[in-house]
């Protein structure tokens, strides 16, 4: 993986609020295909750390390239530009609207006449909620009317029909029950075939074991350390957001 070229790099990324520093010296590579789980404590950074990558907030100082182009985040619609999504928590979808007119709020299809042009983006939602088998009744179903894990399946659909690089998920799966976190889960997984780099928050460290290839920790603003799954535990995990070793357990 490592032979492969980053698809987003942040170095030595610092963010501070007046006396309060939220980000101390960060630095993560995400290449295409890879999930990174992003974890630590409240606090520790992880929000502000989505926040810089997708526009919302600039950087104290520190660079982001994307492939090799060095950029500067200014705005969310730049770092939408450069093929960056989000998926927050609250999923900012319109709830009376329908699943297609979510699926491109704000960035809607209109003919030659400058019409919408529904046909095609009922087309291109169907296909898509295919591909990725979120399992909705129908476009035209309104979002009010899908339980919590249909609405993050289509949310994190909308994130992939226009995320060339990069899909940020902030506790995609927190307010999900068992079953519906599988079929997230499920969801995610699959953005690997697509080439996009996926960067997680998640609380759940089992479920950080079951997606990533790779973890980082922050605790109050540091990076910690990167470990590859593979190569680490949840021992290992735990002592690194907590900052106290953790003990085998006997
Ligand atoms: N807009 C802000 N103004 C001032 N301080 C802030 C602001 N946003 C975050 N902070 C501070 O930066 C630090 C990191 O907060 P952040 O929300 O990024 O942590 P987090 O890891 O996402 O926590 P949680 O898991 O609770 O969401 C905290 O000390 C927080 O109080």
């Amino acid at each position: 993986m490592s032979s492969q070229k980053p698809v987003l790099s942040l170095k030595d990324i610092q963010k501070h609020f007046g006396a309060v520093t939220a980000i101390e010296n960060f630095s993560l590579d995400i290449h295409p295909g890879e999930i990174v789980a992003l974890v630590g404590d409240n606090g520790a950074g992880k929000s502000t750390l989505i926040k810089i990558i997708s526009g919302v907030y600039a950087p104290s100082s520190g660079t982001i390239t994307i492939e090799d182009e060095t950029v500067s985040m200014a705005s969310a619609e730049i770092a939408r530009s450069h093929g960056i999504e989000v998926v927050y928590q609250d999923l900012a979808l319109a709830d009376q609207q329908s699943v297609y007119m979510n699926m491109f709020l704000g960035r809607e299809i209109t003919n030659r006449f400058g019409l919408l042009d529904r046909k095609t983006m009922i087309a291109e939602t169907q296909k898509l909620v295919d591909e990725l088998d979120v399992r909705i009744p129908s476009p035209h179903a309104t979002i009010r009317d899908l339980s919590g894990g249909q609405r993050q399946g289509v949310a994190i659909a909308r994130a992939t029909r226009w995320a060339k690089k990069v899909i940020l998920l902030d506790e995609p799966t927190a307010a999900l029950g068992v079953a519906e976190t599988a079929k997230v889960e499920e969801i995610v997984e699959s953005l690997k075939a697509r080439n996009i780099g996926v960067l997680i928050i998640s609380h759940s460290l089992d479920q950080v074991f079951r997606l990533a290839d790779r973890i980082c920790v922050l605790r109050r603003g540091q990076q910690i350390g990167i470990r590859e799954t593979a190569k680490t535990d949840k021992n290992e995990i735990i002592g690194m957001i907590t900052g106290l070793q953790q003990q085998d357990a006997a």
